[in-house]
């Protein structure tokens, strides 16, 4: 059986990312913040636009205060006042200053500020008190940025820093990858929707709602197809649908050894490649990974080529899905939505608040918080059950500790690694 590293790199080398042309859109600034950037962006503008002020105080030339101190103050006539948004109308000579605000241009002949805290205005002059470092707050024109160079890479996270970057280069409209497409199925002759009356025996579909959510966080697209009965006809109908639909297609049920457990066959009969049946993790150790290959298929809509797609039997269990989703769907999301690296899992060290078990075979991952404190980062296991059927304690959960294959426990005041669950996209 793969081990989950060997299954996260095996699924990241099949992931085939959105083209950066064929999938590109422009959509208006707004509305790109959580998309990834589809093209290099670069400004024709320099930053700073121009030479400006970092502090209120007074445009100077440096050699004519260099000699100033507390006891023998030299005074500067002050020639005009500069206020940000209005250019300087005067050249500044030797013995002369201008009152400049923050932001406020510099006037040409000044090549240093002095901060108002160090001086004493006197009417139409300024007395200075102590003798500036040259070039002091002054913001040099290009210094940030010079024009032509590129300011954002493609394959970006555009969140709030970058909208700033790209509202001040004037971006309007900005190539993102359009998201991609990820079809939800869940499968079960027990399952009803949250809105049926519940008979017994069954219960309700909650993958799909959960799966849903995460494929939306991780910003794609979820296409929610329902449930499909455990009947091959009706599982070959929906499968064979999802992949004309959707880049990714995500499955829940079905994928174990049970009597109606009928992905992996299906999968094979629809002509898919499968790659994993199973990963040493627990739980989500049935975990199937097929893909398809582009000609199976028509190309998804908006799409003017077709290419492969990647089929995920996650389990049916509630925990088992997520546990999985999170550890190998996640990452490949990532990929394929244009984004050029943090595609891995998060994984940090914390120090356990408690005894955390496991059984040694697998890569066990138990569910609970992680937190900061003085000393460092803290992991506290969620109370409760950790069956992979208990999805109650899951809520609130942001990270899973993960015990190592051959470990049986990890004892409180240790150290566990953790990996975290909610992330922004960089
Ligand atoms: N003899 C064996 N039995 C099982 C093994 C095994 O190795 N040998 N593996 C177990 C493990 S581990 C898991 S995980 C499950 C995986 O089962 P399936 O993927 O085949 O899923 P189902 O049998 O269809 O359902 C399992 C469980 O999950 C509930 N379920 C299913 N779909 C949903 C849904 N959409 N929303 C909420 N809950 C769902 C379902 O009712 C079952 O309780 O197999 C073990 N068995
Ligand atoms: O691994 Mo199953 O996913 O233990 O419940
Ligand atoms: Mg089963």
């Amino acid at each position: 059986m793969l081990s989950a590293s060997e299954a996260e790199s095996l699924i990241l080398n099949l992931v085939q990312p959105l083209d950066a042309n064929r999938d590109r859109q422009r959509v208006p600034l707004p509305a790109a913040v959580g998309r990834i950037l589809a093209a290099d962006v670069s400004s024709q503008l320099d930053f700073p636009h121009w030479d400006n002020s970092a502090m209120d105080g007074y445009a100077v030339r440096s050699a004519d205060v260099q000699t100033c101190t507390a006891t023998a103050p030299i005074t500067l006539e002050v020639i005009e006042d500069i206020p940000a948004g209005t250019p300087p109308q005067k050249a500044l000579q030797s013995g002369q200053a201008a009152r400049i605000l923050t932001g406020s241009m510099l006037p040409t002949g000044a090549d240093t500020i002095v901060i108002q805290e160090n001086t004493q205005r006197q009417g139409d002059r300024v007395v200075i008190f102590s003798p500036p470092e040259p070039q002091a707050f002054v913001r040099r024109r290009a210094s940030f940025y010079r024009a032509g160079e590129p300011l954002l890479p493609a394959g970006i996270a555009l969140q709030g820093p970058e909208a700033a970057v790209l509202a001040a280069a004037q971006c309007t409209e900005i190539p993102v990858y359009r998201r991609p497409k990820v079809a939800i199925l869940s499968t079960g002759n027990e399952l009803v929707t949250p809105h049926d009356s519940l008979k017994p025996g069954q219960i309700v579909d909650s993958n799909q709602y959960a799966l849903a959510a995460l494929v939306q966080l991780a910003g794609a697209e979820p296409l929610s197809l329902g449930i499909i009965p455990d009947e091959p006809q009706a599982l070959k109908t929906a499968i064979a649908q999802a992949i004309t639909q959707a880049d990714m297609v995500l499955s829940s049920g079905g994928v174990s050894v049970g009597d109606y457990d009928y992905v992996d066959r299906i999968l094979s009969e629809l002509g898919a490649d499968l790659q994993i049946r199973a990963v040493a993790v627990k739980p989500g150790k049935p975990l199937t990974v097929a893909t398809f290959a582009p000609q199976l298929q028509p190309p998804p809509p908006g799409a003017t080529e077709s290419h492969r797609i990647l089929y995920f039997g996650l389990p049916g269990n509630p925990v088992s899905a997520l546990v999985g989703f999170w550890r190998f769907v996640e990452p490949a999301i990532r990929k394929l939505s244009g984004l050029a690296a943090h595609w891995r899992p998060v994984i940090v060290p914390a120090r356990s608040q408690h005894l955390l078990k496991a059984g040694g075979q697998r890569e066990t991952y138990l569910w609970g918080q992680l937190r900061a404190d003085a000393s460092g980062l803290l992991f506290s296991v969620s109370g409760g059950s950790h069956s992979s059927g208990n999805l109650i304690n899951l809520a609130q959960a942001n990270a899973l500790a993960i015990v190592p294959v051959g470990q049986t426990q990890i004892l409180a005041g240790e150290t566990v690694q953790v990996m975290k669950v909610y992330r922004p996209l960089s």
